[in-house]
């Protein structure tokens, strides 16, 4: 079955063509809204001709769309309809960078294919088993009654993966630990037993760790402080959600440019790595408690598979857990599943590379496939 996976951003769009585990095509539209690229539906002309190329005369069978926000009501991947399509819209405000791009371009490929089935994947599903005392915030019900505040937390299709694939290599029928997934958006999860029982991201991708651009945990007394100060809400958003993080703090939210400042010298770049590890590193304690005692701490994503400084200045904090990294493993550079820490480190430290097209375009077979 070859399927094309989308995964929309607010002015990019990636995507793959995928049979099973062979990967036909794959490519990336950016600086969409621009010129050149007016909207999504401009963008998936491009896509189009790009998949064609490599196709020749054989098609897609189905779509499998990222979405980013499947709030309380979706826990699995789903087939979508003009219902569901409303129902992910409804969503939009929950996750502003990362929704309404995916609901343009679920209506564009509907307009441009209509016979095709389209699945939905959501980041959200694979955190709908937090217990009541991880998801709930500590503000009153009629939040939560009225306009569903309450934590959802991201990147499952992404955690989910990787907790597969570490229960492999550890040799475990399910995993129970702590994993890290560092991009550019940024969120640790606690898995127990295979299932999510904590996560930092919050009611949208914004609440946690440092990331690229966002701010991740912070006190909300600051956004009371700069509304008197008469910041508007756009401002706010932008400021918390594209200036901050590594942005914020260095001015880039390139971590490997941060990464090359910090090792000549940069001290502003160097304060943001410890910024960012010293945050990590105290979650991970939390989380180990969180899981009664991790079987592994696991690093996926473009900093957590190959930012070995990164790694070390997380690890190097975690010495109370007895954590330990072995200099040369984690210096290796390679694409596999593997482990980083010293046979006396009290668990194991792992890198388990993420593929959230190979997990959506899974997903997206089983729906249609109806399995
Ligand atoms: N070799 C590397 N060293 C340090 N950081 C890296 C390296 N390769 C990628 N990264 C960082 O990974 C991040 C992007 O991760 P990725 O998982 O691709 O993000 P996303 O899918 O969320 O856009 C960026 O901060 C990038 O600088
Ligand atoms: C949910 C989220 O933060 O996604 P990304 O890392 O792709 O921005
Ligand atoms: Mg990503």
């Amino acid at each position: 079955m070859i399927i094309l996976v989308i995964n929309s951003g607010s002015s990019s769009l990636k995507y793959q063509v995928r049979d099973g585990d062979d990967v036909l095509a794959e490519g990336l539209v950016e600086r969409i809204g621009e010129a050149e690229v007016p909207d999504h539906a401009a963008a998936l002309d491009r896509v189009d001709h790009e998949v064609a190329e490599a196709l020749g005369d054989r098609g897609i069978d189905a779509v499998g769309h990222r979405v980013v926000h499947g709030g309380e009501r979706f826990s699995e991947p789903v087939l979508i309809d003009n219902e569901i399509t409303r129902a992910i819209e409804r969503l939009n405000p929950l996750a502003p960078l990362h929704n309404p791009a995916a609901v343009t371009g679920i209506r564009a490929i509907t307009q441009k294919w209509p016979d095709l089935p389209q699945v939905a994947v959501f980041d959200t599903a694979f955190h709908r088993t937090l217990p009541e005392y991880a998801w709930r915030y500590a503000l009153p019900d009629e939040l939560y009654r009225t306009h569903g505040i309450r934590r959802y937390g991201f990147h499952g299709t992404s955690h989910a993966y990787v907790a597969r694939g570490a229960a492999e290599l550890l040799g475990v029928d399910a995993f129970t630990g702590v994993i890290a997934h560092l991009g550019n958006g940024a969120s640790v999860t606690a898995v127990r037993d295979g299932e999510s029982v904590d996560t930092s991201m919050g009611l949208t991708p914004l609440e946690g760790l440092v990331m690229g651009s966002r701010s991740g945990d912070l006190d909300p007394s600051i956004l009371l402080f700069l509304l008197r100060e008469g910041y508007t809400e756009k401002e706010l958003n932008e400021l918390l959600n594209r200036n901050s993080g590594l942005k914020g703090l260095t001015g880039t939210n390139d971590m490997r440019s941060v990464s090359e400042a910090a090792e000549s010298g940069d001290k502003r770049a160097q304060t943001a790595i410890d910024i960012a590890s010293y945050r990590l590193a105290k979650y991970v304690g939390g989380y180990h408690v969180a899981v009664g005692g991790a079987q592994a701490l696991v690093f996926t994503a473009g900093i957590g598979e190959n930012d070995d400084n990164f790694r070390s200045s997380v690890v190097g904090k975690l010495g109370a857990l007895g954590l330990e990294l072995d200099a040369e493993r984690n210096a290796e550079r390679s694409r596999r599943a593997r482990v980083i820490s010293t046979a006396a480190s009290a668990f194991p430290v792992l890198v388990v590379p993420t593929d959230e097209e190979a997990a959506i375009a899974e997903a997206t077979a089983g729906v249609v496939n109806g399995s």
